[in-house]
């Protein structure tokens, strides 16, 4: 359902190019969880925003469901069916959580159907629904806010960077259950962007990103023992996974 072919970003830094993502392939199958994962400062967080539209890929292209939406904007991208939750989500004052819920499922949610939806996050629905989405919510309360916006309505994929960051282990009980839930149903594709092994225990496949690069992908049960018999990098990298 997702084409990504031979995508490259590069940032100018004091007149140079810095290469960031250097000819990225891969493929996202319907119903698929493809979690992406790989050492700190690798790419990982970059490839999603190019997914999203958020950053423009200097060549490559991304297909959607047959489509090339490759110039669409991040608008665009989200019409087309694309939902993404951002490492750091970004706050908006002057804006209610109930307001924020209703702009992300594109229709208005009743505080009833808003209250729903923050309860699968965890988040205590009555004491949230009508706060300001400003600096007063903390990082956990603001992710955890973040991911329901993208449950808020059906995408044909959804994209998560590291979700599991800044949350406490009751909520990220809860999340775990949510992924679980789409993967089930199998109407949604999943990429979430992660360090965790719990989440990379549930992916279909498995894709590492270091230094820009594919270094590997493929079915979980194979990538997993692979990345361990890597050199020096890949086993420390696990290592510290297995110390989480
Ligand atoms: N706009 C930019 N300008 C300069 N450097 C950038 C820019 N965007 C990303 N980078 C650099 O690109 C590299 C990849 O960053 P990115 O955030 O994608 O990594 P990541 O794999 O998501 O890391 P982490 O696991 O720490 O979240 C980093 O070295 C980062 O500093």
């Amino acid at each position: 359902m997702l084409k990504v072919k031979n995508l490259s970003f590069s940032v100018s830094e004091k007149g140079t190019d810095r290469n960031i993502l250097s000819d990225i392939s891969f493929d996202v199958r319907s119903g698929e969880m493809l979690v992406i994962t790989g050492p700190n400062g690798g790419g990982k967080s970059t490839l999603a925003k190019v997914l999203m539209g958020i950053e423009k890929a200097d060549s490559g292209k991304v297909i959607l469901d047959g489509t090339d939406i490759t110039n669409y904007d991040i608008d665009e991208r989200a019409e087309a069916g694309i939902g993404f939750a951002f490492q750091q989500p970004p706050r908006f004052k002057g804006m209610t959580v109930d307001k924020l819920i209703s702009l992300a499922a594109g229709e208005h949610k009743s505080e009833a159907e808003c209250c729903s939806l923050l309860s699968r996050v965890g988040l205590c629905a009555q004491e949230y629904v009508k706060r300001e989405v400003d600096n007063t919510l903390s990082g956990g309360e603001m992710k955890r806010l973040e991911i329901a916006t993208v449950l808020a309505k059906p995408h044909k994929l959804c994209i998560f960077d590291e979700p599991e960051a800044g949350i406490d282990l009751w909520s990220f009980s809860m999340l775990i259950q949510q992924f679980e839930e789409i993967k089930k149903d199998k109407e949604q594709s999943l990429i979430l962007i992660s360090h965790q092994e719990r989440i990379m225990q549930m992916a279909d496949r498995v894709m590492v990103i270091e230094d820009g690069k594919v270094a590997g992908i493929g079915k979980r049960e194979d990538i997993l023992p692979q990345l361990m018999k890597q050199g020096p990098s890949c086993c420390s990298y696990l290592k510290r996974l297995e110390d989480m």
